[in-house]
C-alpha cells in the first residue's frame, strides 16, 4: 500500500469531444467535472489544445468558476507555454499548470521535454507561474538522467508520459518498462521533484503502476476514463480508478 493516497484527476476533454459535434451543448464539461469531483475525484484536468478540437477558450474559464465551489480539488491546465497555454495560466491562475511540448496540432500527446535543449525558454516560463502561485508540472519521458535539469528550470513536479508503460502491459516487455518508471521517479524525488503521472492508464494498468512506481502524487486519466463512463456512468468509473489506486 503506498504511503499517501495517489490523487485522481479526471481529464474532461473526450467529454468536449463529443459536445463539440453538435450546437446542443450536450454532454456538459462542468457536470461531467461535477459528478466526477462528487464521486471522488480530487481534481479536473482540461489540456486545451489550440485548435480546440476539444476543450475550448469559454470551457477553461467556465471550469475555473465551476471548480471554486470545490476549494479542496485542484485545476489542472495542460499545454505547451509556447502556445496558449500562459494566457489561460495568467487568467486562471489554475492550482496547476502541465507544460506538454506538444505542436500545434499534434493527434495527442507523445514526448517529455527535452533537456538540456528546452530549459532556456522553459526557466522564465515556470518562474511566472510560480510567481502567480501556480505550481508547475514538466511532463517527462522516463528518463532519470533528466530530472536533475526538469528540477533546475524550476519545475515543481514532473509529469511521467506512461504512453510506453501502457503499451507495453500484458506484453513480455511490461517489467522492464515498468522498472523504467519506477528508476525515473526515484530520480525525480531524489532531485526534490513531486511526481505525476499520464497517458492511457486504465483500470487494468493503473494499480500495477501505483504500486511499482515511488511517489506517485496524482495520476490525470481522461481517454480511457471517459469510455469507461460510457458503459459505467460517472460515478461508479471514478469509484472504480479509486478502488484501482486503493489496491496499490
Ligand atoms: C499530456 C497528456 O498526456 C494529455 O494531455 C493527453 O495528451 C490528452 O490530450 P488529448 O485528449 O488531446 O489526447
Ligand atoms: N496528463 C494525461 C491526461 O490528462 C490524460 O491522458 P489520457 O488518459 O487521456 O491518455
Amino acid at each position: 500500500m503506498a504511503q499517501h493516497r495517489t490523487a485522481l484527476s479526471v481529464n474532461v476533454n473526450k467529454v468536449a469531444l463529443v459536445r463539440n459535434t453538435r450546437h446542443l451543448g450536450i454532454p456538459s464539461v462542468t457536470r461531467a467535472a461535477e459528478l466526477c469531483l462528487e464521486a471522488g475525484a480530487r481534481g479536473i484536468t482540461v489540456h486545451p489544445r489550440p485548435d480546440e478540437r476539444h476543450i475550448r477558450s469559454h470551457d477553461v474559464y467556465e471550469l475555473a468558476e465551476f471548480m471554486k465551489a470545490w476549494p479542496d480539488r485542484e485545476y489542472n491546465i495542460e499545454g505547451n507555454p509556447s502556445q496558449n497555454l500562459m494566457d489561460f495560466i495568467r487568467q486562471v491562475r489554475p492550482h496547476q499548470a502541465t507544460f506538454v511540448p506538444d505542436s500545434e496540432d499534434q493527434f495527442t500527446s507523445d514526448h517529455g521535454w527535452s533537456f538540456p535543449q528546452d530549459a532556456e525558454r522553459l526557466a522564465p516560463l515556470v518562474a511566472e507561474c510560480k510567481a502567480l502561485g501556480v505550481r508547475v508540472s514538466l511532463f517527462m519521458d522516463p528518463t532519470p538522467e533528466a530530472m536533475a535539469a526538469a528540477k533546475a528550470v524550476g519545475a515543481d513536479r514532473i509529469e511521467l508520459y506512461t504512453e510506453p508503460y501502457a503499451a507495453a502491459w500484458g506484453t513480455p516487455d511490461q517489467a522492464a518498462q515498468l522498472e523504467r518508471y519506477r528508476a525515473a521517479a526515484q530520480a525525480a524525488l531524489d532531485a526534490g521533484l513531486g511526481v505525476n503521472a499520464g497517458h492511457d492508464l486504465n483500470r487494468d494498468n493503473l494499480t500495477a503502476f501505483v504500486r511499482g512506481v515511488p511517489g506517485v502524487l496524482e495520476v490525470s486519466i481522461g481517454h480511457a476514463l471517459i469510455a469507461d463512463a460510457l458503459e459505467l456512468g460517472y460515478a461508479a468509473t471514478v469509484q472504480a480508478y479509486n478502488a484501482c489506486i486503493d489496491a496499490a
